[in-house]
């Protein structure tokens, strides 16, 4: 499912002839969580407001809603609010994935396709778990230059995928909104 959309995004973009390199240096990681139901005086955070670092994430819930969604500076999605500093709780059935650009492809696409900030708030009485795969690349990460004219210029650097990663594992905090301006911003 994770070539598939890529292969989609990567042709609509025109940039197609790409894919097959980008593919065959994508990593993936496979992470379930269970969030449990909070105890008397715990918050109901399950995972604080972040972007992903990946190229893609897909996720899967086990029918138990909580994940919300940062509408905030979404370019040309319908949810776009006039207010944007709300969260939107996402309601998805059980049998559905969630796919998800993260900060990799934010800067890969220079900038057009929005990594959403998200977190997990966990309500109700029901446990909740969810399955997550992450794709990742092995060595750098080149900006088509098809993706770079007057009307968007060029915002980000190549990059190191893993360098990104260990870039946010040492220097993330909440002062810093997007590792990816920070890391290879231009
Ligand atoms: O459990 C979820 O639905 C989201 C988890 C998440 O955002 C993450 O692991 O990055
Ligand atoms: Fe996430």
């Amino acid at each position: 499912m994770e070539q598939l959309i890529k292969r989609m995004v990567f042709e609509s973009y025109g940039v197609g002839k790409y894919y097959d390199s980008h593919i065959a240096s994508t990593t993936y990681l496979l992470r379930t969580m269970k969030y449990r139901i909070p105890q008397m005086g715990e918050d109901n955070i399950g995972a604080e407001a972040h972007t992903d670092k990946s190229f893609f994430t897909i996720l899967h819930q086990n029918g138990v809603n909580g994940l919300e969604i940062k509408p905030n500076g979404v370019n040309g999605l319908e949810i776009k609010p006039k207010n944007g500093d709300h969260w939107l709780r996402l309601q998805f059935s059980p049998n559905s994935f969630l796919v998800m650009a993260g900060d990799a492809c934010l800067a890969w696409s220079n900038g057009r396709i929005h990594s959403a900030t998200h977190r997990v708030m966990i309500e109700g009485s029901k446990e909740r778990y969810s399955t997550a795969l992450f794709s990742y690349h092995k060595g750098i990460i080149d900006i088509p230059q098809e993706l770079v004219d007057e009307q968007h210029p060029l915002r980000f650097h190549s990059f190191n995928h893993y360098g990104l990663l260990g870039y946010f594992s040492t220097h993330h905090s909440d002062k810093m909104p997007s590792t990816a301006n920070a890391y290879c911003g231009v």
